[in-house]
């Protein structure tokens, strides 16, 4: 399982490596302008979620400015490949430098597009079978949908991990109580706070049995 080590992050900042990238987007979201990025606290449970599962193939609902998709694309294995959507082609322009910064570009596939329209398409498009791992961040009432659409258009095979932000904070209940009571779902929660508060959010972690 997953465990919630302390992850304490040394980087030494000579280049742009992904370390100083979340270090440098972190400092700013915390002292400066808050952000809606998962955060330090909660990139570390991803960490963890990220390191056990070891994908070789991860989607991402949600891209925003990237910092997520740094998080995750840096622990991934050679060959590994990341697919992340974002349908706004500003933030998905700020989400290519920050990715490009920290030199993930080969890791990472950026698709600017909503998840309905790409998620029937990703197989053919994409040339993939299944997702090891599936990463939701994005508008939280499309957390369930896009669920059931990953599940018709036989996008995740038994083991496959999502694993959701936010199921608190604004929460996604909808999502949280289908994942929790489908007997085709191993669902846990991981409890954290709200990027850069003291107010209560979490991850929920859930296994597709099949
Ligand atoms: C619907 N399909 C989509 N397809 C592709 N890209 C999409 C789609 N939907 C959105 N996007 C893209 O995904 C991003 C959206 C992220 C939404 N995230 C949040 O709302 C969110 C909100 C809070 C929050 C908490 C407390 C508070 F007081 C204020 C805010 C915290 C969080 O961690 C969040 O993740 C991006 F912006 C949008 O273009
Ligand atoms: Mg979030």
């Amino acid at each position: 399982e997953a465990d919630r080590k302390e992850c304490t992050q040394v980087t030494h900042v000579h280049e742009w490596d992904p370390g100083s990238v979340i270090q440098a987007i972190d400092h700013y979201c915390r002292n400066k302008e808050w952000a809606m990025n998962v955060g330090d606290e909660k990139g570390c449970i991803l960490d963890s979620v990220v390191s056990e599962v070891n994908p070789a193939t991860v989607l991402e609902l949600g891209t925003y400015c990237g910092y997520s998709t740094v998080r995750i694309a840096r622990l991934l294995p050679p060959h590994a490949k990341l697919i992340t959507l974002e349908f706004n082609p500003a933030v998905a322009a700020i989400a290519r430098q920050v990715i490009a910064w920290a030199g993930l570009e080969d890791k990472v596939q950026l698709v600017e597009g909503a998840s309905g329209d790409f998620i029937p398409r990703i197989k053919e498009q994409f040339g993939v079978k299944t997702f090891d791992l599936v990463f939701l961040d994005h508008w939280k009432e499309y957390y369930l949908p896009d669920t059931k659409l990953m599940e018709e258009c036989g996008l995740l095979r038994k083991g496959s991990v999502l694993l959701a932000d936010n199921v608190v904070c604004p929460g996604a209940p909808d999502y949280l109580e289908y994942v929790r009571s489908s007997p085709r779902y191993e669902s846990r929660y991981f409890k954290s706070h709200l990027e850069y508060t003291k107010v209560e959010d979490g991850l929920e972690k859930s296994v597709f049995l099949g």
